[in-house]
C-alpha cells in the first residue's frame, strides 16, 4: 500500500523562513521545501525578494497531528512580533502519497552525478558514495547554482576533464558549487568571487557545509592578485566579453579558462570577443541552448 504523509503548510514572512525551516526539520525529522525561492536562475537581477514564502513540512500522519499542529501554532505566535507582526495563517495540513511526494518538490532535487565522479547531493538524501567519488552537499533552499543549470554542469564536466588545478578562480561564484567542486578535485587554493554580497553568504554557508576551505570575496576581478590553472565563469555572453582582458590576465601559462553561461547563438560573439586575449579555444561543448567554451594560454 502506498506510504501516505501529513503535509503541513505554513505560509510565513519571508524572514522567519530559515528558523522556521529549522523547527521544521527537527519537529518531523524530514526535510522541508521552501516555495517562493528563484533556484537556478541565471543572474540576481530582476529578481525581487518576496515579502512571503511558503514553507512544507512532512509528517508520518500516525503520529500525533494535533500535537504536532499545536507546537507549530505556539513557534509562529511566539515568533510573529519579531517579524513584522502581522498575525500568521494557521497552517493546513493535507494527506498526500509517498508518490506525490517524491513526484513533487524532491523531483527537482535529487542526487545527481556530473561527469564521471563529481555527485551533488542535497543535504536530506543519503548516499553512499562509489570509491573515487567526490560528494557535494548543498541545500537547493539557499540559493541558484544547484548543479540543475546545464551551464554550471557544463562547468562542472569541463573542470573535471582538466584534472587536479593547483590554483582556482571562480568568477560569479553564486552558491559556490562551482569552487566546492574544485576543492573536491584536488584544487590546493580556490578564491571564489562575486559582484553580490548575498551570494558570497550563501557560497559561504555551502563551504562549511562540506567542510572546504574558499577565500571568498567581492573585489573586482581585476583587483585580485596572482595568475591561476583554472579561472572560471559562469556568467553571461555579453559580461564574459567585456571581461575577456581581465579574464584571460588570470589565466596562468598552461592553464585555462572556462567559460559558461553562453547561449549557443551567443557563441560566436565570444569567440570573436576572445580573439585577441591571447588563449586559444581548445574545447567546446554545449547542452541544450548553452555552450561552454575552454581556452588554454599556452604560455
Ligand atoms: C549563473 S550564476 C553562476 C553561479 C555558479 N558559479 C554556477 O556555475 O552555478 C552567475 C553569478 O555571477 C555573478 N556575477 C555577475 N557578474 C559578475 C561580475 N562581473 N563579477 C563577479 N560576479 C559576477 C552573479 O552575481 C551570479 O552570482
Amino acid at each position: 500500500m502506498d506510504k501516505q504523509w501529513a503535509e503541513v503548510c505554513c505560509q510565513v514572512p519571508a524572514g522567519l523562513v530559515d528558523l522556521l525551516a529549522d523547527f521544521l526539520v527537527e519537529l518531523s525529522g524530514n526535510g522541508v521545501s521552501i516555495d517562493n525561492r528563484a533556484l537556478d536562475t541565471f543572474t540576481l537581477d530582476g529578481i525581487e525578494e518576496p515579502d512571503t514564502a511558503t514553507v512544507r513540512a512532512y509528517f508520518n500522519p500516525a503520529t500525533d497531528m494535533a500535537g504536532q499542529l499545536a507546537r507549530i501554532e505556539r513557534f509562529l505566535g511566539d515568533n510573529a512580533t519579531a517579524f513584522g507582526g502581522a498575525p500568521i495563517p494557521t497552517p493546513t495540513v493535507t494527506l498526500i502519497r509517498d508518490e506525490d511526494w517524491s513526484t513533487g518538490w524532491r523531483q527537482h532535487f535529487v542526487t545527481t552525478r556530473i561527469g564521471r565522479h563529481l555527485v551533488i547531493k542535497p543535504t536530506w538524501e543519503p548516499f553512499t558514495p562509489e570509491p573515487g567519488d567526490r560528494v557535494i552537499e548543498l541545500d537547493p533552499g539557499m540559493a541558484f547554482g544547484t548543479g540543475t543549470h546545464p551551464t554550471t554542469r557544463l562547468c562542472l564536466e569541463a573542470l573535471e576533464t582538466l584534472g587536479c588545478p593547483d590554483r582556482v578562480l571562480d568568477v560569479g561564484t553564486g552558491s559556490g558549487i562551482l569552487a566546492i567542486a574544485a576543492v573536491r578535485l584536488g584544487a590546493r587554493q580556490v578564491i571564489g568571487t562575486d559582484i553580490d554580497p548575498d551570494a558570497v553568504i550563501v557560497a559561504g554557508e555551502n563551504c562549511a557545509l562540506n567542510g572546504v576551505e574558499v577565500e571568498l570575496v567581492t573585489t573586482p576581478l581585476a583587483l585580485i592578485p596572482g595568475r591561476f590553472d583554472v579561472v572560471l565563469a559562469n556568467i553571461l555572453a555579453e559580461d564574459l566579453v567585456r571581461m575577456a582582458g581581465d579574464l584571460a590576465a588570470k589565466v596562468a601559462a598552461g592553464g585555462h579558462l572556462i567559460l559558461s553561461g553562453i547561449l549557443t547563438e551567443r557563441e560566436t560573439f565570444v569567440v570573436e570577443g576572445f580573439d585577441r586575449s591571447g588563449l586559444a579555444l581548445v574545447a567546446t561543448s554545449r547542452e541544450g541552448e548553452w555552450s561552454c567554451l575552454v581556452y588554454r594560454n599556452r604560455g
